[in-house]
């Protein structure tokens, strides 16, 4: 992503817009019309501030190199610094970088002091060693507006609130009773998409990556509302796929205000602050709605709403939960329940068909252990050795969250002795790290054989390999998600052969990432699915 991509987000078209906006944009496209080249003139505007200011400045200042007292970095540009270095694939483009300047790397993104961090012994040195100084979240634009202000889990800086959030939240949502009472629910959508894939296989290849979506959501959805959010027996089309996309692109999508707190200004000029603005409320009044329902009789006690609002009239929690820490923690896990999980199946089906004999050694676990029995379940995941560990390959080379979500140092500190001064934001490249040749040998190469002998595990004490963060921000919904993965994964192993639409090989599958907050495929995983005897 470089520096335009804030731009981008500016003049990309949103998903719902409204009358008004057609009427706007009409009258933009007009100018436009005019210009042939930019899609607004407020874009343009923007555009000539940001280039042409910085093009003037560089001329009166020159470029710097860090201080010798920070970590080693790349040479900084007048105003922007590093940002153009980040490229579209930022943690892509980090690790390069890191290659040259080191595993702990200063970088200045627009205003801000930045570090990357790209070996195991870094990420530990920060996500354990000194985490209560790394342990809060810089004040990002969207992190603000999506949080309420602070109140919620994962935007929220770290205070005392934040802990009691997460405290009740480790407690009572995401606590391992909660995860074995959501099995009923795991099971049924799972035989949802189970059943559409029959359906819609019949008439030619499936679009694997918007069922994906559209399961994590509605098992996400189930969980936090008690109920689904698509429609009856289907496992195709989410209503808020539209809605959580749009977030999680401005969540990762580097808005301008992050990186000039002085300009925010123009995120509001660019129509940025509007579209943030336009998102927060659809998601909003989705939850308003959903915990309206719940306090008048709908819904159910055990789901995430009806379980928080319980809380929220216990006065022995130390604290008030409000009504916007409810919706902060119900947004949380509705953004970070989805898209994670979906991007770890299509990753996985996409690893299984470019590795056959790795696709056959799975099939012929889950069937040699299930015979004709119908259909996988939770007890009998547990006896799926191998699938485990092509989760676990998945996850090393496909990690949702490439960077983590972005730490931020409360105070100055040293790391290997070099100065890092307080508010510096953290970026663990968890990508670079579980792909660094040092510590993975043929690391590029899907080898779910390679977590055979080991014990080497996912769950925050491996620092080569930390899909899901480590230390006191560590992802709290992992057994949610994992087991829902594994069983999907299961299941759809069990059920149906696989391959590729004809005419294509394995070597024509595109590859390409997605960047944002979670990283997803750019193009759809479109697959053939073949019933086998069981469904005959
Ligand atoms: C394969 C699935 C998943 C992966 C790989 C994943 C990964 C992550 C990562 C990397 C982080 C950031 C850690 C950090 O900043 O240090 C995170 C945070 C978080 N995740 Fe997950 N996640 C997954 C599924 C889920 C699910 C299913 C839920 C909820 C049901 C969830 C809820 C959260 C929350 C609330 C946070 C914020 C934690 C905090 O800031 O304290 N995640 N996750």
């Amino acid at each position: 992503m470089d520096l335009f991509s804030s731009l981008y987000i500016a003049s990309s078209r949103p998903h719902n817009p409204s009358k008004a906006h057609y009427k706007y944009k009409d009258k933009l496209d007009k100018a436009s019309k005019a210009l042939n080249t930019m899609d607004s003139f407020l874009t343009l505007l923007a555009y000539s501030c940001l280039l042409l200011f910085p093009i003037a400045v560089f001329f009166c200042c020159k470029a710097t190199w860090p201080s010798p007292t920070l970590p080693p970095g790349p040479i900084r540009l007048p105003i922007i610094g590093n940002l153009h270095q980040l490229g579209e694939h930022p943690h892509r483009s980090l690790r390069l970088l890191s290659e040259k300047y080191g595993s702990l790397m200063s970088l200045k993104l627009g205003c801000i002091p930045t570090i990357i961090v790209s070996s195991p012994e870094m990420a530990c040195e920060i996500l354990k060693t000194q985490d209560l100084i790394f342990c809060t979240r810089p004040p990002l634009v969207a992190y603000k507006r999506y949080s309420y202000g602070g109140r919620d889990i994962a935007f929220s800086p770290y205070s005392e609130l934040w802990r009691q959030l997460r405290r009740i939240s480790m407690l009572e949502v995401f606590s391992a009773k909660r995860v074995q009472a959501f099995q009923t629910i795991r099971g049924e959508e799972v035989n949802t998409l189970v059943r559409t894939l029959l359906r819609q296989s019949s008439s030619g290849p499936v679009n694997l990556s918007e069922m994906s979506f559209c399961l994590f959501n509605n098992i996400t959805a189930r969980e936090i509302f008690g109920r689904r959010i698509s429609g009856d027996g289907d496992c195709t089309s989410s209503k808020y796929h539209h809605l959580l996309s749009e977030m999680m692109f401005l969540l990762g999508g580097f808005i301008l205000g992050d990186f000039f707190p002085s300009l925010e200004w123009l995120d509001v000029l660019t129509g940025t602050r509007a579209r943030l603005e336009r998102s927060f409320r659809g998601m909003d009044e989705f939850l308003e709605e959903e915990i309206e329902k719940h306090m008048h009789g709908g819904g159910s006690r055990d789901d995430f709403i009806g379980v928080l609002l319980r809380l929220k009239k216990d006065l022995s929690l130390g604290f008030s939960l409000t009504r916007d820490h409810i919706k902060g923690i119900a947004m949380n896990v509705f953004i970070a329940g989805s898209d994670t999980s979906a991007s770890t199946l299509e990753w996985g089906m996409t690893e299984l068909i470019r590795n056959p004999i790795v696709l056959k050694k799975a099939q012929d676990e889950v069937r040699g252990l299930l015979g004709n029995k119908g259909k996988v379940e939770e007890d009998d995941v547990q006896q799926l050795r191998y699938l485990k560990l092509i989760i676990k390959e998945v996850l090393r080379l496909h990690p949702p969250g490439p960077l983590l979500i972005p730490h931020e140092c409360m105070q100055d500190c040293k790391i290997t002795g070099y100065n890092i001064p307080k508010k510096t934001r953290a970026y663990i490249n968890v990508w670079a790290i579980s792909r660094d040749p040092r510590y993975w040998q043929d690391a590029e190469a899907f080898i779910p054989e390679r977590f055979e002998d080991n014990d080497i595990n996912f769950k925050g004490q491996h620092f080569e390999f930390l899909p899901f963060g480590s230390g006191r921000r560590i992802c709290p919904g992992m057994s949610l998600g994992v087991i829902a993965v594994e069983l999907a994964l299961a299941n759809i192993l069990y059920r149906f052969n696989w391959g590729l639409p004809d005419g294509m090989s394995k070597e024509d599958i595109d590859m390409e990432e997605q960047f944002g907050l979670v990283i997803r495929r750019k193009s759809p995983l479109i697959l053939v699915a073949t019933p086998t005897s069981l469904d005959a």
